[in-house]
């Protein structure tokens, strides 16, 4: 059984169809990418599986479990993590304040709990700085803890937005775009880090992104979107020597720009 299945998606908003009955797979320990040229459906379908959309049709199912159209705040308890393509970040708070914030996100104690300071809220705080401690090392960002955020290179507040996402421990990493607005030597530098996050972790993840050359090196497998349709899923070899996607990104019609 697949941790992530999307199965046979739909999305319309008023007339306009933007995911036509898309389906693929995550497995465990997966990097999978999802692309396709402007407008293909990835941010939609994207946005389905971390509950901000509810699809018109099909089923989402992870970890066996079905999440269709659960709210997104659910999701993270579940064990899905994620972040967002303009950075959804606390920006007065320091670094590792940000961090700690992902973990209050996940946290099992209830409001009454959290006031009344009981026994096991301090243990989860504790338990919690641990782990803020650990992914800043691991992350590379121990010298920038007590920094606010705001006054950080946006390459490194991406990295912050990673390390919030992965205190909570997900099983599941969905990344939006996490190389956009980053120079070549820092694309490079993020393929290390998610190779390096998937082996540390053993979590999934799955990667909208532009960027092909990153996407075709760390990806596992690649699943490409035309038109809200899926016209290929396969080794990021198999894609990339696909006659349909290499027509959808250099085909060109004027309908919509594509993305080479
Ligand atoms: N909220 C919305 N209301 C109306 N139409 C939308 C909405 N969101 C997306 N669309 C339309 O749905 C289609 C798919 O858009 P989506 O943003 O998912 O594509 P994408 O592959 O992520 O594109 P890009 O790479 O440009 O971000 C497009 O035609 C878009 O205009």
């Amino acid at each position: 059984m697949a941790l992530l299945e999307v199965q046979d998606i739909v999305i319309r908003f008023g007339g306009v169809t933007a995911v036509a009955g898309v389906s693929f797979e995550v497995e465990e320990r997966q990097i999978c990418g999802l692309i396709g040229p402007n407008g293909a459906g990835k941010t939609t379908t994207f946005n389905c599986i971390s509950g901000i959309y509810r699809p018109n049709s099909g089923r989402i199912v992870f970890a066996g479990q079905e999440i269709t159209g659960l709210p997104r705040h659910r999701m993270t308890g579940l064990g899905i993590g994620r972040t967002f393509q303009n950075l959804a970040l606390f920006r007065s708070m320091t670094v590792r304040e940000n961090v700690l914030a992902g973990a209050h996100a996940a946290g099992h104690s209830g409001f009454l709990a959290s006031a009344l300071g009981l026994p096991q809220v301090r243990r989860e705080a504790a338990e919690a700085e641990a782990r803020a401690r650990e992914l800043l090392a691991l992350l590379d960002l121990e010298r920038v803890a007590d920094a606010p955020v705001a006054a950080l290179p946006f390459g490194w507040q991406k990295r912050v937005e990673m390390a919030r996402a992965l205190i909570s421990r997900p099983k599941l990493l969905l990344l939006d775009e996490p190389a956009g607005g980053l120079n070549h030597g820092e694309v490079d530098e993020l393929a290390e880090l998610l190779t390096g996050i998937r082996r540390n972790f053993q979590l999934a993840i799955l990667l909208v992104e532009h960027h092909m050359s990153l996407v075709m090196r760390v990806s596992d497998k690649v699943a490409v979107l035309d038109f809200g349709k899926k016209i290929a899923d396969g080794t990021p070899y198999d894609v990339r020597n696909d006659p349909e996607v290499i027509r959808a990104y250099l085909g060109g019609g004027d309908d919509h720009a594509r993305a080479a």
